[in-house]
């Protein structure tokens, strides 16, 4: 068609400024997560990212990592993937098959959660934790339960 731009971005890189920006809203100073649920559609369906609970006065709470539980951030935070799943207002089943941008290769915990929720990919930016425990037995869990992952780059 003549005069149509034809150089607009991708659906992915479109998802993962999304979820880009979600992490923006982080008060984490260490690791800021953002993640975007997006169907098979392009639609977005939800947004999360790494956060204490909202009745939860942030203020109030430690953002630094200590070895008593009590006083280390981990303790308090949700995670980027858990809350975009908390977030959304649909029903659970919409989400099946439904791809998760995350920019930071999701945790055990979370990867549990995303399979639960029946998320089929998992598109993701960084994996700053890569060979980690952790990172391993994600990926276990993700290749166990058919979900698949891959890494985009988005430039700056
Ligand atoms: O799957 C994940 C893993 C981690 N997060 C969040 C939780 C924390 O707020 C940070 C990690 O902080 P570090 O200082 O790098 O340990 O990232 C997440 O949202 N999703
Ligand atoms: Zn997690």
């Amino acid at each position: 068609m003549p005069g149509k731009r034809t150089d607009v971005i991708s659906w992915d890189e479109f998802f993962m400024r999304v979820a880009m920006a979600a992490a923006m809203r982080s008060k984490d100073p260490n690791t800021q997560v953002g993640a975007c649920i997006a169907d098979a559609n392009h639609r977005i369906l939800s947004v999360g990212y790494n956060g204490t609970p909202s009745a939860l006065n942030d203020d109030e709470f430690p953002w630094e990592t200590a070895d008593d539980p009590l006083l280390d951030k981990h303790s308090y935070v949700i995670h980027a993937e858990a809350n975009a799943i908390l977030n959304y207002r649909g029903s659970n089943k919409d989400l099946q098959g439904a791809t998760v941008y995350v920019t930071l290769f999701p945790c055990h915990e979370c990867a549990k959660t995303l399979v639960q929720a029946g998320i089929g990919e998992v598109v993701y930016l960084g994996d700053k934790y890569e060979g980690t425990q952790d990172n391993l037995i994600s990926k276990r869990i993700l290749d166990t339960c058919g979900v698949t992952y891959r890494q985009v780059t988005v430039a700056d």
